[in-house]
This record gives C-alpha cells, sequence and structure tokens, in this order.
C-alpha cells in the first residue's frame, strides 16, 4: 500500500508494445492537467540515443537496466501520468515499485486487434526485428502474464484513444471519491 493519498499518486500505464501506453498517456494527462513522461522518451533524452540504437550497440541488458533505474526514479513522484516501454513489467524489480507507489491501468489489446498494427510498429521497436509473425505471436502470448500486475484492466479492442483516455480519468475520478481522503 502506497503512503502517496491516492489522488496524488501517479498514474502508470502498461500493457504490449504498440497497444497506445504512449498516445493514450499523453491524453490522459491533458485532460488531468498533469505532467506527462514517457520512460522510452526519457530514456532517449538522457541516453542521447533511441531504444533501438540502445539495444543495437549496448544490448537488451544495458537498456532494463536504465529502464529499471528511471522508472524507480520517477515512480515517486507525485501527480504524474507515465507511460512505460513494453517491456519494463519483465523486471519484478519494476512491478513492485509501481505496484507500491502509482496507480496502474493495464491497456489491454486481443492478438486479433494488435495485428493489424504492426506495420505501425516493425521499423522501431528492436524486439520485433527479425521475427516472422509466428514468433511475435508467441512473445505476445508469453509477455501477457507480466500485466497481470494491475490495479485495473481496460479492454481497448475497437476503442477510440479518446474514449480510452475518457474512460481512464472517469475510473480514477470514481475511485478519488469513493477513496477519498
Ligand atoms: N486506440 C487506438 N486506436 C487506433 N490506433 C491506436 C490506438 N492506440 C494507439 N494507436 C496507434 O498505435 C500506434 C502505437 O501506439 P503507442 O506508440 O502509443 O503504443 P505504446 O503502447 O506506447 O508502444 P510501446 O510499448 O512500444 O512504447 C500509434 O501509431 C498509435 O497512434
Ligand atoms: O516491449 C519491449 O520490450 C519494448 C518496448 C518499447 O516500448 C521499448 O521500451 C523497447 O523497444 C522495448
Ligand atoms: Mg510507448
Amino acid at each position: 500500500m502506497s503512503n502517496i493519498p491516492l489522488k496524488e499518486q501517479s498514474i502508470v500505464l502498461i500493457g504490449f508494445m504498440g497497444v497506445g501506453k504512449t498516445t493514450i498517456g499523453q491524453a490522459v494527462a491533458r485532460k488531468l492537467y498533469r505532467d506527462f513522461i514517457d520512460i522510452d522518451e526519457e530514456i532517449e533524452r538522457r541516453f542521447q540515443m533511441p531504444p533501438k540504437e540502445i539495444f543495437a550497440k549496448y544490448g537488451e541488458a544495458t537498456f532494463r537496466q536504465y529502464e529499471k533505474e528511471i522508472i524507480s526514479e520517477i515512480c515517486h513522484k507525485r501527480l504524474k501520468v507515465i507511460s512505460l516501454g513494453g517491456g519494463a513489467f519483465l523486471q519484478k524489480e519494476v512491478q513492485d515499485i509501481c505496484l507500491a507507489t502509482t496507480t496502474i491501468f493495464f491497456l489491454d489489446l486481443s492478438w486479433n486487434s494488435w495485428k493489424d498494427r504492426i506495420s505501425l510498429l516493425i521499423d522501431s521497436r528492436p524486439v520485433l526485428q527479425g521475427k516472422n509473425m509466428e514468433e511475435i505471436k508467441e512473445l505476445f502470448d508469453d509477455r501477457q502474464p507480466i500485466y497481470e500486475q494491475h490495479h485495473s484492466r481496460i479492454i481497448t479492442d475497437n476503442q477510440e484513444i479518446e474514449e480510452i483516455a475518457d474512460y481512464i480519468v472517469d475510473s480514477l475520478k470514481l475511485a478519488w471519491e469513493l477513496y477519498a481522503g
């Protein structure tokens, strides 16, 4: 249980790559008048290199170490909306720190809907490089259990970005009203 009052806890969005964490996080931040932090962008800003290049030059382990350190630092901040990278919850320490300090929404998208988005993702996401559709489906299935660590799940199939953001804001307002204090 967090020491930070519910209303002041940062909101964290998790889910497989491409489900919309960055896009929807920006919309939620705008609707709540909060600062938005995207962990991939924060890594890129500090490392002066996009994730794809960090993976290629230094390897995934270096990226994950950096990712963990930055999330541990940022999750303690209040009143932010934070979008994680799709693989951040592979690390138990990341799950634990987020569960202990923030309110976590899992953006759940079915494989059937996700696969139609592949062309938007294939060039920029290093973990998709060199994989065929069957291998990507395997990665998608293998990753699903890590996202079970959340406070709220949203099924996002056939939902517009603004609709999903509105749903998150409405459910937060209800929780804040019910559990004020
Ligand atoms: N609900 C939606 N409907 C249609 N397109 C969407 C929706 N949500 C996101 N997209 C599109 O899918 C693409 C990937 O979205 P985004 O970059 O926000 O995903 P992400 O979850 O942050 O991925 P990553 O884990 O790799 O950072 C973008 O082009 C975005 O516009
Ligand atoms: O799912 C993943 O492992 C990743 C997702 C992206 O958000 C980036 O964090 C990076 O490309 C790794
Ligand atoms: Mg993102």
